[in-house]
């Protein structure tokens, strides 16, 4: 119920309570009034009818009392005079008329203990008031009672009866009544309608307040307050609005800055609040998110808490990350959360010609929620039969102005919009991890440059000494050896003396080339010292390790050098220990592989020795 008619009904009820109690006070105040008034009018009237009596006995015209009373009783309202008479008076006058004879109990009552009695009774519906007065004999004034009646004073000689008919008394006092009534009614009328006037911005006010609150609460700021009065209510309507209007402005000032850290413009059928509050969130989040892959220690990490983040944050289950190698090459890091996964949502040429890659070619998004087909290498299965085929966006993440890796999207049709609301949100995280990741690859080339040679591109000593932790705990927990081929070209000086020294390198290089074409990748190519190298085959014993040996031997032996002016062919020799055949330290394995090379120097070069341990000690070795 509004306060409005909250207040007109309690008004109302006031005024009834009020004309009730009116009525009530009214009525009794009638009563007592015309009682009071007619027992006034009786006794006058009564005594009015002793002076007549009176004079009529000292004129002697007692006799005719009757008359003078019947005049009386032409008097309006005046129903009834009649006298009666007491014994004492007939005692000495004799009986008198027979209408003065004691006709009730009342009279009685009066003659016997003088005292008047007063009644108002209904009679036929009318009000009627009796009263009935005794005459007591006085000897005050001049005539008095006991000049003509031989009792004593204060004897009661008579009583008169008078009744009165209050029935125009009442009319009158009705309409009296009746014509306040109808005044305080309509003041009280007016007085409710008044209030209703007054209260009516209140309840007007109270509900436009109402309803901006719940649009308020929508995120709808923008509504006003309608100021009707220059009071209290329009005082609070105008700071109502002021306030409205600070949210508005703030809040849009809030959003709008938001929006532009998010990427992410309003939309208008959002709740401006509760968007707000989540994008502020999100930000939150990917600060909290930059924090954390701060203190990973590879990208790889940093790609793989990216993936959860998008499966647990965003629900996406579905999308690859792939990192860019050098202009023309891409690498799939983590595909459908599988770190290094296979290449799934693409054509996998873009794994080597990456201009396929439209997102990598342009720098820029590649929306295919909005417009399928744009990217030529998505590959999906069923492609566009599928009855909610699957789609995607392809989001760059620029590097030190080129693009480092590309983050693609994958959802089904019928989640495209969804999905397509998340992005400005993914891209937030994309921001915060952008310089990261690139830190961690700067970070990453500088220790991969100080474990490689830049020459040859391979692995280098120091390399070597850091790795060989992670390569013994590897070999002792497979329970698989490692074979050791140390490698030097024979006569190299020669090369140098004659041909000069970038001949030289050139020669070092081609044999690097030889031999990572030699060995599996799982195998490890250290250059060792300047024309000494050294491979850590896994997984192979002695046999397999002279066998490899060998094979390169070979290889190198028929492998011509191309040198400025012709061509070159150069031999190596090996030295092969295993560890832990040979011994319990990896790097008492090595010494024991240099001596193995030095043996097949000793022997001629251009050929292979497995280390025996009587070559441990054996003066011939150099070392
Ligand atoms: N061009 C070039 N030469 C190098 C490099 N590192 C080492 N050398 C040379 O390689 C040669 C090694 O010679 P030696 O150790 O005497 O042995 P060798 O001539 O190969 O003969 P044997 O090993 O006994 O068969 C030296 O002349 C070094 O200067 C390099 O990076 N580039």
């Amino acid at each position: 119920m509004t306060l409005n008619r909250k207040i007109t009904l309690l008004l109302i009820t006031v005024a009834c309570g009020i004309l009730a109690i009116f009525m009530l006070i009214s009525l009794y105040a009638f009563r007592h009034l015309s009682i009071a008034s007619s027992t006034g009018h009786v006794q006058t009237a009564a005594e009015i009818v002793r002076v007549l009596l009176t004079e009529s006995m000292i004129n002697g015209v007692i006799a005719k009392r009757e008359q003078s009373l019947e005049r009386l009783r032409d008097i309006r309202d005046l129903r009834t005079v009649r006298v009666v008479r007491s014994k004492w008076v007939n005692e000495q006058f004799g009986q008198g008329l027979a209408r003065e004879m004691v006709a009730d109990e009342i009279e009685t009552n009066v003659l016997d203990n003088g005292r008047p009695q007063f009644a108002l009774r209904e009679e036929d519906g009318q009000p009627v008031f009796r009263g009935t007065i005794p005459y007591v004999a006085s000897s005050r004034g001049t005539p008095n009672c006991l000049q003509c009646h031989q009792v004593a004073e204060g004897t009661v000689l008579g009583a008169v009866t008078i009744e009165l008919s209050l029935t125009e008394l009442r009319r009158q006092a009705l309409y009296g009544a009746l014509a306040v009534l109808v005044a305080v009614s309509l003041i009280s009328l007016f007085a409710i309608l008044g209030a209703r006037r007054l209260m009516l911005p209140v309840g007007d006010t109270a509900a436009a307040i109402g309803s901006l609150v719940q649009a308020a609460l929508r995120g709808d700021f923008k509504g006003r307050v309608q100021q009707r009065t220059k009071d209290d209510i329009g005082d609070i309507a105008a700071h109502t609005n002021k306030l409205l209007s600070f949210l508005d402005e703030g809040l849009s000032q809030i959003s709008e800055r938001v929006a532009q850290l998010t990427g992410r413009p309003p939309q208008h059928d959002d709740n401006q609040l509760l968007a707000t509050i989540d994008m502020i969130d999100g930000l939150a989040d990917a600060t909290r998110f930059k924090a954390t892959i701060e203190e990973d220690e590879t990208k790889t990490e940093i790609y793989e808490r990216f993936g959860l983040l998008l499966g647990r944050r965003f629900g996406v289950e579905a999308y690859s990350i792939y990192e860019a190698h050098g202009a023309t090459q891409l690498a799939p890091i983590s595909v459908d959360g599988e770190i290094s996964g296979s290449c799934h949502w693409c054509d996998p040429q873009i794994l080597v010609r990456s201009e396929m890659c439209r997102a990598k070619r342009s720098g820029h998004p590649v929306d295919g929620l909005v417009q399928p087909g744009i990217c030529f290498a998505f590959r999906a299965e069923g492609g566009n039969a599928e009855p909610d085929p699957w789609r995607h966006y392809c989001l760059p993440l620029i590097q030190s102005g080129t693009v480092g890796c590309i983050v693609q999207l994958v959802a089904r049709e019928s989640e495209a919009a969804a999905r397509l609301g998340q992005i400005p949100y993914i891209q937030v995280y994309l921001r915060e991890m952008a310089p990261v990741l690139e830190a961690k690859r700067l970070t990453e080339t500088l220790r991969d440059s100080s474990l490689r040679d830049a020459m040859t591109d391979l692995n280098n000593r120091r390399f070597l000494e850091q790795y060989v932790d992670t390569l013994i705990a590897s070999s002792r927990r497979r329970n698989s050896p490692l074979a050791l081929l140390m490698i030097d070209l024979d006569y190299f000086k020669m090369v140098n003396d004659s041909y000069g020294h970038d001949v030289g390198d050139s020669v070092l290089k081609g044999l690097a080339d030889v031999l990572k074409q030699s060995v599996r990748t799982s195998d490890i190519l250290v250059r060792f010292g300047g024309e000494e190298f050294l491979i850590v085959l896994q997984d192979a014993d002695g046999d397999n390790a002279l066998m490899v040996a060998e094979k390169i031997r070979a290889r190198v032996a028929d492998f011509k050098f191309r040198i400025a002016g012709g061509m070159l062919q150069k031999t190596v020799s090996i030295g092969v220990a295993v560890f832990p055949d040979d011994s319990e330290t990896f790097w008492q394995t090595l010494k024991y592989a240099d001596v193995a090379l030095y043996r097949a120097k000793d022997d001629g070069r251009n050929r292979v020795v497995r280390f025996t341990p009587d070559m441990w000690g054996d003066e011939t070795v150099v070392y």
